[in-house]
């Protein structure tokens, strides 16, 4: 179809305007906003203009200086996220710029047309990764003409798969330097222009997110595209368990060897705790010397579900895992906001909001931890707990409890509770039994590696080290996204070769890292070349010590490039599961940046898990 409205005095160019390449579907001369009069096509894929006036690739002139518009000439329609009318004085006030009233003759003629935006985002020269708002204002005099186009490009944008339209929003409103509401208000008009109802809930206390995500029903989770949380990690992390918490069936990973000696002979206690607490004993074939894996059931959060009456844990519908559908969105307004970068490439709430709008998808592993003992001393207790990021102990776990004594300094008070936990250089005895997985698994890991551990670790070079991005090959190797029928394996059930290695010792930190876990303060990340959804975590365990051999390994970290793998005291080892037990005094867990006290546990990789509303870091 083609239309020819008479945007300006220029009859003949708009008959002569012919759209090269493939058939339009809408075309029409119309005034672009900044630039002049254009052909604007609506193609299958897109939108492209082309301009009318005497110029080259749109350049023009205004009071004799060459004016070049440095705006696309086309975009594809999975880059708009909104086409709406707008009003011409708003438009006028805001947008007539030299350029404008060259252009478009006088103000008189201006205010006679009718308007709409198409509202898209460019990439930042400078930073790939930074999504800046564009908004492209287009006029013509007959409304009828206008109104045509927003319908037309609305049919095409409502055929773009995965954009998602009603959205579960959770604020918090403290997170960071205090500003989540603030972030929120920022991106707000992103979702309102793009139609996406969104229901927003402001939490009044930690939990109140945890809460609503056990509690909804999975008829009524079904009802939204996703959850989006507006604040750093540990909020991500709050959403992210209350969605599993009563929805994820899956084994227990094998506990820690020593498990059934510490109970002694009273082995009938652990039935009664797992029985009390929900649990079914199962076997598993694989595990020597560790204890037969456990499996728990819909009543392990009996707590939070439907025994006390309080919420409606649904028993009809089962709710199956990854789930392509539903996905999370994170906003960044928290401390750290690894994530975020991990996901995104950078920390900003305008490109994740675009991210989100635009039904951008990246799945994710999650690592499952299963607390066995929360002291020494404590009866044994199973605890499920799930991080998206990273799980450290010792160094990890002591910055997050001091830094909690200085909330008041804002995001300030890591830096100063690091400072005074490295200057203390505490260590902890610990033994740390991590699987070694066989080269069948290894082989289907396109990125080289066909030995784990230390050698695997420090023989690398740079230069082989394969870094997660945008549609990364590691990644999108195995889509176990794409069956939503059967839950995600474990790597190490898949393969038949696996082997348990133990670490025993003292160690200055004991970490896990899901993914790089790239931030401000660490640049290239704890693992520079770990993935966001290759089933894997990367055990980072760093030995006592001398301290200023510590400061240089921090040091690398904190560089660009650095290499703080590279030390004797440093081991790293590749893995989809691991078990913890500590001896003497203890550190705490910090899983997402959240405090978790645990004595003994395990923990497992499940591969792409969930999904996230971004793309991967275009690093
Ligand atoms: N309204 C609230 N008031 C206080 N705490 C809250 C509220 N809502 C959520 N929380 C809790 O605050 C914790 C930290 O949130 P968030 O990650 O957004 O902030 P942060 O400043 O980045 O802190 P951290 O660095 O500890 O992650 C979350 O675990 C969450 O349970």
């Amino acid at each position: 179809m083609e239309i020819n409205g008479g945007a300006c005095n220029s009859e003949d160019k708009r008959r002569n305007a012919q759209v090269e390449g493939e058939a339009s579907v809408l075309s029409s001369n119309v005034l672009l906003d900044h630039v002049g009069e254009v052909t604007l096509t609506l193609h299958s894929d897109g939108l492209s203009w082309k301009s009318l006036d005497s110029f080259d690739n749109g350049a023009s002139t205004c009071l004799g200086i060459k004016f070049v518009p440095e705006i696309a000439t086309e975009f594809k329609l999975s880059d708009i996220y909104a086409v709406e009318l707008t009003d011409s004085d708003m438009i006028q006030e805001s947008n007539l710029t030299c350029a404008g009233e060259c252009f478009l003759g006088n103000d008189s003629d201006y205010s006679e047309m009718n308007h709409f935006a198409v509202h898209s985002f460019q990439k930042s020269k400078s930073q790939p990764c930074l999504w800046i708002l564009a908004m492209y204002t287009f006029g013509h005099k007959d409304l009828q003409t206008c109104q045509m186009w927003v319908n037309k490009i609305n049919d095409s944008l409502n055929k773009e798969v995965g954009r998602p339209k009603n959205l579960l929003v959770f604020v918090h409103p403290m997170s960071g330097k205090a500003n989540g509401w603030r972030t929120w208000e920022t991106v707000a008009p992103i979702f309102s222009r793009a139609k996406i109802n969104a229901k927003v809930i402001v939490t009044q206390k930690a939990g109140h997110a945890f809460d609503v995500m056990t509690s909804i029903s999975n008829d009524e989770l079904n009802l939204y595209d996703g959850a989006v949380a507006v604040g750093g990690d540990g909020f991500f992390n709050e959403i992210l368990n209350g969605y599993l918490s009563s929805r994820h069936k899956a084994p227990f990973p094998p506990a820690p060897s020593d498990f059934l000696d510490a109970l002694g002979n009273d082995v009938n206690s652990l039935v009664h705790c797992q029985k009390k607490a929900g649990f079914e004993t199962h076997h598993n074939k694989e595990s020597d010397p560790f204890l037969p894996s456990l499996e728990h059931n819909e009543s392990q959060f009996s707590h939070l579900g439907t025994n006390d009456g309080s919420h409606s844990v649904d028993k009809e519908i089962e709710y199956s895992l990854p789930n392509r559908k539903f996905r999370f969105g994170i906003i960044p307004a928290g401390s750290t906001d690894a994530i975020v970068i991990c996901t995104t490439g950078i920390r900003d709430p305008i490109t994740s909001a675009l991210h989100i709008v635009l039904g951008k998808r990246v799945c994710l592993d999650v690592a499952q931890v299963v607390r066995w003992k929360t002291t020494s001393t404590s009866k044994v207790e199973p605890y499920v707990r799930y991080a998206a990021s990273f799980a450290g102990y010792g160094f990890y776990g002591d910055v997050i409890t001091e830094s909690e004594k200085y909330r008041w300094m804002g995001p300030k008070r890591y830096d100063y509770a690091g400072t005074k936990v490295f200057l203390r250089h505490r260590s902890y005895e610990a033994e740390v039994a991590y699987l070694e997985v066989g080269s069948e698994t290894i082989s289907s890991i396109p990125d080289g590696s066909r030995l784990f551990g230390k050698v695997w670790s420090l023989k690398r070079k740079k230069s082989e080290r394969i870094i997660c991005r945008a549609n990364c090959n590691v990644c999108n190797k195995k889509p176990v996204c794409s069956s939503t029928r059967s839950p995600p394996a474990t790597p190490y059930m898949i393969s038949q070769e696996t082997r348990w290695l133990k670490s025993k010792g003292r160690f200055l930190s004991v970490g896990a890292a899901i993914m790089s876990n790239r931030n401000e303060r660490a640049p290239d990340g704890l693992v520079a070349d770990a993935h966001l959804s290759d089933g894997f975590l990367h055990l980072l365990l760093i030995r006592d010590c001398p301290h200023a051999l510590y400061l240089w390994h921090l040091t690398q970290l904190a560089m660009k490039g650095g290499n703080p793998l590279n030390f004797d005291f440093v081991e790293h080892y590749k893995t989809p599961a691991f078990t913890f037990t500590s001896f003497g005094n203890e550190s705490v867990w910090n899983l997402d940046g959240e405090l978790f006290q645990a004595h003994k546990f395990s923990a497992q990789v499940f591969r792409g898990l969930v999904c996230l509303f971004a793309s991967g870091p275009e690093v």
